[in-house]
């Protein structure tokens, strides 16, 4: 079709052209993190799955509110356009029932506490989380910081819920970090007596049910003791690994979604047809059928996480910062470069050697990756993928390398990896020139990146940003310096 001939979407056009129901579902989702991944994963699944409509997701964003505007002029409905690579088809998603700021306090809380609310789901960046990696609040972050104490008197204070919140969120008490605002909405929860709810994180971080809980209890007992206990006995959290590659939109989609499907859609999303999830963990308030849609739902997550974080996540590190100093802009350029893609088969096999044999299809799994990261049709930025490096690397390609050398290997992928980081890091500083401050790629760690720079030893410091075990392998240090300076 004509993009001249597209007509806006909206829920009562959606609904008068392919006959759908055109009053939305009830919300039963909150949602956390309003991007790109929630509207092609999450939002995607409940879609397909809820054939009933009974299951309505108010989506809030994490820290603008751009998406959610442009989500609520739609009526929450927008497009995912799935890009194989021959084909290409548009469909209409219509879970999302709400769309707010994130900031808009007036309606979380309220929709937490309502025993209609039966799980939460999350994707913030692992960044956004502002806990370290044993799930601790990060007393290094000042919003973080602030926000303890900002719930420990808002906790404590008299009426702070609804029915009068909108007053207490324009005021000074009001958190402003993810984990905070959901601390309140639980505790609010507590005190409507709301019952059991789950929360779903759905960020590309290990054990991220696990890591989220102990974050939560955390900042809730500094809070107020009784908040946490009530955490602990109501709220189920829930690991997921997901995965579906999805970049971030550009205006040719948007143009390119227009003249596909007939409709002027201002927030759709771009990703590949494959999309897994899997899940562990109890859902007390009931949960969409997503099974239906191929989730699954397992016992032990940890092989799963495990095989996607370490062989597709750090095969995507690797590429973000080996690609660009190779003269690479997209997944889809730097993993048909010989050297790169002989560095990524050389980090799977590094890593293979750490997952169990059976279950998991390695193989299968691995050439299969190769096809989703030569889909040209996805145009994934290495430099979208190359940002929080440092929370990233941790996980994807330091948690390989430690296992690598208790094993007594050489760890020498993991080493050239952490060395394309190290070496990306380096031409930043220098392209800076004298005394100007390097141009380096959002990071929530960025001033310890920049001390570790300053520094003597910038590699070791840099590693040891890391892994504190790595920095002090001697040998294993060596290697990353020799590879950066190969690449630098
Ligand atoms: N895009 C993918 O291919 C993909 C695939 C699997 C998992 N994920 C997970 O989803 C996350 C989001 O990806 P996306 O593509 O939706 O990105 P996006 O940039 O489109 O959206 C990110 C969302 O997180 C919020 N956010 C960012 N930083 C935050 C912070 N410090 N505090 C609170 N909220 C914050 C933003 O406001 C936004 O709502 C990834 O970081 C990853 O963990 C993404
Ligand atoms: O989304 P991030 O920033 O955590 O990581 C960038 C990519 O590695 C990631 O988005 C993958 O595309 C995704 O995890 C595939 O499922």
């Amino acid at each position: 079709m004509s993009s001249a001939l597209a007509v806006p979407l909206d829920r009562a056009t959606f609904a008068a052209r392919t006959g759908k129901p055109s009053a939305p579902a009830p919300v039963r989702i909150v949602h956390l993190g309003l991007g790109a991944f929630h509207r092609a994963h999450q939002a995607w699944f409940t879609d397909r799955v809820d054939v009933a409509h009974e299951w309505g997701i108010a989506a809030f964003t994490g820290r603008s509110p751009k998406a959610a505007e442009e989500i609520a002029q739609q009526d929450g409905l927008y497009s995912v356009l799935e890009r194989a690579a021959t084909s290409e088809q548009v469909s209409v998603v219509t879970s999302i029932v709400e769309a707010w700021d994130g900031a808009r306090l007036d309606r979380l809380v309220p929709l937490l506490a309502a025993s209609t609310t039966a799980i939460v789901t999350l994707t913030i960046t692992e960044a956004g989380y502002r806990l370290t990696s044993d799930g601790a609040p990060d007393r290094d972050d000042h919003v973080m910081v602030e926000d303890m104490d900002r719930l420990r008197s808002a906790l404590t204070g008299p009426g702070l819920v609804a029915p009068d919140f909108a007053g207490t969120a324009a005021g000074t008490q009001a958190p402003v970090s993810t984990l905070g605002r959901l601390v309140l909405g639980l505790e609010a929860r507590r005190r409507a007596d709301g019952g059991a709810i789950s929360i779903v994180p759905c960020d590309n971080m290990p054990g991220n049910g696990e890591h989220v809980r102990a974050g939560i209890l955390a900042i809730a007992q500094h809070a107020r003791p009784e908040t946490a206990r009530w955490i602990e006995a109501n709220v189920s959290f829930v690991s997921t690994s997901v995965d579906r590659i999805t970049p971030a939109t550009t205006s040719q989609d948007v143009a390119l979604v227009a003249e596909l499907s007939g409709w002027i859609d201002n927030a759709p999303v771009v990703c590949e047809p494959f999309a897994d999830w899997v899940l562990s963990g109890d859902f007390p308030a009931g949960r969409p059928s997503w099974e239906d849609a191929g989730a699954k739902f397992v016992r032990d997550i940890d092989p799963f996480e495990r095989r996607k974080l370490w062989l597709l996540n750090g095969a995507h590190s690797l590429l973000a910062y080996a690609g660009p100093l190779r003269g690479h802009a997209t997944v889809a350029q730097a993993v048909v470069d010989p050297v790169c893609r002989a560095q990524v088969e050389a980090l799977w096999d590094e890593a293979v050697r750490h997952l169990p044999a059976e279950g998991l299809d390695l193989q299968a799994y691995r050439r299969a990756l190769l096809e989703r990261f030569e889909n040209g049709r996805i145009e994934h930025r290495l430099a979208q993928i190359a940002k929080e490096g440092v929370t990233k690397m941790r996980v994807r390609v330091a948690a390989v390398a430690v296992r690598e050398r208790a094993a007594g290997q050489d760890a020498a992928a993991c080493a050239w990896a952490i060395g394309a980081w190290v070496a990306s890091l380096l031409a930043a500083q220098d392209a800076a020139g004298t005394g100007e401050p390097a141009t380096l790629p959002d990071d929530a760690a960025v001033a310890a990146v920049r001390a570790a720079l300053a520094g003597e030893n910038p590699v070791t410091r840099l590693v040891a940003l890391l892994d504190a075990g790595l920095a002090a392998d001697e040998a294993f240090v060596a290697r990353v310096s020799d590879a950066a300076s190969s690449m630098g």
